[in-house]
């Protein structure tokens, strides 16, 4: 069975993940203050927000502050890049050297990695988490547009043969039909691979409902707002908690 931590994946699904989106190690402990007072299962630590701050060694002192406000939570690590909207832009070299440091921290969970990421770099990273036996969610993102039913089943299918612990999918909808493409995608990919955890979503007003219906059609993690969003048309995390009850 997955598990992230001491968080273990049964159902009933969904997990809530709330972000943690902070610019400073201040920003940080008063970001971790408030998640104290919220209701989730899991924390994205979202290390790309530090921007120019961020750096192979520095993650290891932000992962000990982010321990001591919250020792027991399960943690996702997650640097997003730039392009698939992230908050800073790193040569993708650096980017693998704070991901490195990230995997030996024994402060983090799980890990976020990049399926665009060019495989030279992906593959060692990969290695080093099954070393760990840490799970890797591997995603993709477009902030810009949903592709068609096929490109988005072939994107589906591309990630899952690097046999990730979870394949991960967010596209920006334009249309009401796009958000159905999603849905329609998660469950197909879901019935093809009964035994793959997945996440799919859709991110702006639009695609809202995925993020309260995703479960439904075998999406296994919702992300929320917390303290502050990381990704338009992120729900409040205390009223994701009491709807995932009802759906
Ligand atoms: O990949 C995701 C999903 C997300 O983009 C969202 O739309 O909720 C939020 C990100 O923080 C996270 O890494």
């Amino acid at each position: 069975m997955l598990t992230i931590g001491s968080l273990a994946f049964r159902p009933p699904f969904p997990k809530l993940c709330v972000p943690i989106t902070a610019t400073s190690r201040e920003d940080l402990q008063s970001q971790c203050q408030a998640l104290q007072h919220r209701k989730y299962d899991l924390i994205e630590f979202r290390y790309d927000y530090f921007g120019a701050a961020m750096s192979a060694t520095h993650v290891h002192t932000v992962l000990a502050t982010l321990r001591r406000e919250l020792p027991h939570v399960p943690l996702l690590f997650t640097l997003r890049t730039e392009k698939e909207g992230g908050k800073y832009a790193l040569p993708e070299i650096e980017y693998a050297k704070i991901t490195q440091a990230a995997l030996a921290d024994a402060a983090v969970d799980a890990i976020d990695l990049e399926y665009t990421m060019s495989p030279a770099l992906r593959t060692p990273l990969c290695r080093q988490a099954q070393a760990r036996n840490l799970p890797v969610i591997l995603s993709f993102h477009n902030f810009r547009e949903t592709p068609s039913h096929a490109s988005v089943q072939q994107q589906l299918e591309a990630m899952y043969a690097c046999r990730p612990a979870i394949t991960k999918v967010a596209y920006m909808p334009q249309t009401p039909q796009d958000v159905l493409t999603v849905f329609q995608c998660s469950l197909q990919f879901t019935r093809r691979h009964p035994q793959a955890p997945l996440i799919a979503l859709s991110m702006g007003n639009l695609g809202r409902i995925t993020r309260i219906g995703g479960a439904v059609f075998g999406s296994i993690i919702t992300f929320a707002d917390g303290v502050r969003p990381s990704a338009p048309g992120q729900l409040p995390a205390d009223l994701l908690y009491t709807l995932r009850d009802y759906v």
